[in-house]
């Protein structure tokens, strides 16, 4: 396994949010958490990246245990998070942005900034314009744009759907699955499941902080539970 998270719990405070949650990518991979409002799917993003501490369980990268390792460590070792909410640059140019996300990085980023731009023409096109005075999406794909440029192993992504208009949010995932093509292993966090269950090879329920479920995604697409509580199509609704 590419990365492993075994059993963590998370607590704010006395309030505990991951109460024993079990979830491994594979190398290739496109890995979905689905779940409602407060399941605990940030949560589990932000411990992988480092941003929340362990109250106990292990996260494994590579084969090493990383649950202690800073965050900026486990960028560094190709854990890459684009954030819920874009925490893009507003007042950076797109380009500034782009080159930020290379910081960490060694080497030419030429290569990796052209890479970008094929994704996103976009970015391309606007790479003098402040990132604040971006669309919603366009700042969107300039989030995952810039975690791209740190060359990650693995790509967090939280919730790329969010806000968006239904043809962007059709763009933004076909977009995600030609970076997995192109070699990154994706976790993505999504509200919205029935995108997520067609984009990801695998996919885990979350409530209340526990996984309830977790399956190849194709499968869960098809599940009665499923589709009643996430998708609003289970029995009684048009088309089931
Ligand atoms: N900073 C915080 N302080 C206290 N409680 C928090 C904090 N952040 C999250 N929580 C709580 O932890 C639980 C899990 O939240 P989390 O944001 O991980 O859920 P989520 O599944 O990502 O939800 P959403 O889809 O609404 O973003 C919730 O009960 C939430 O209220």
């Amino acid at each position: 396994m590419l990365l492993e998270i075994r059993d963590i719990h998370v607590h704010y405070g006395n309030i505990a949010a991951l109460k024993g949650v079990t979830v491994e990518v594979g190398e290739g991979e496109i890995v979905t958490l689905i779940g409602a409002n407060g399941a605990g799917k940030t949560t589990t993003l932000k411990t992988i990246s480092g941003l929340r501490p362990l109250t106990s369980g292990s996260i494994w990268f590579e084969g090493r245990d990383i649950s202690r390792m800073p965050g900026h460590k486990r960028l560094m070792a190709g854990i890459g998070q684009a954030p819920e909410g874009r925490g893009i640059f507003p007042g950076m140019s797109v380009l500034e942005n782009l080159y930020m996300g290379a910081y960490a990085r060694k080497g030419s980023v030429d290569k990796d900034l052209q890479e970008v731009f094929e994704l996103f023409p976009r970015l391309a096109e606007r790479r003098n314009q402040p990132g604040g005075t971006m669309s919603g999406g366009e700042q969107q794909m300039l989030a995952i744009g810039r975690a791209l440029m740190a060359r990650p192993r693995v790509l967090l992504l939280d919730e790329p759907s969010m806000g968006l208009a239904p043809m962007l949010i059709q763009q933004i995932f076909t977009i995600i699955e030609e970076i997995n093509r192109r070699g990154t292993t994706v976790l993505v966090v999504e509200q919205n499941a029935q995108q997520a269950l067609q984009l990801a090879h695998r996919a885990y329920v979350l409530e209340t902080g526990r996984v309830v479920k977790s399956a190849p995604a194709r499968e869960l697409l098809d599940d009665p539970e499923v589709r009643a509580a996430y998708l609003g199509t289970g029995a009684g609704a048009p088309g089931a």
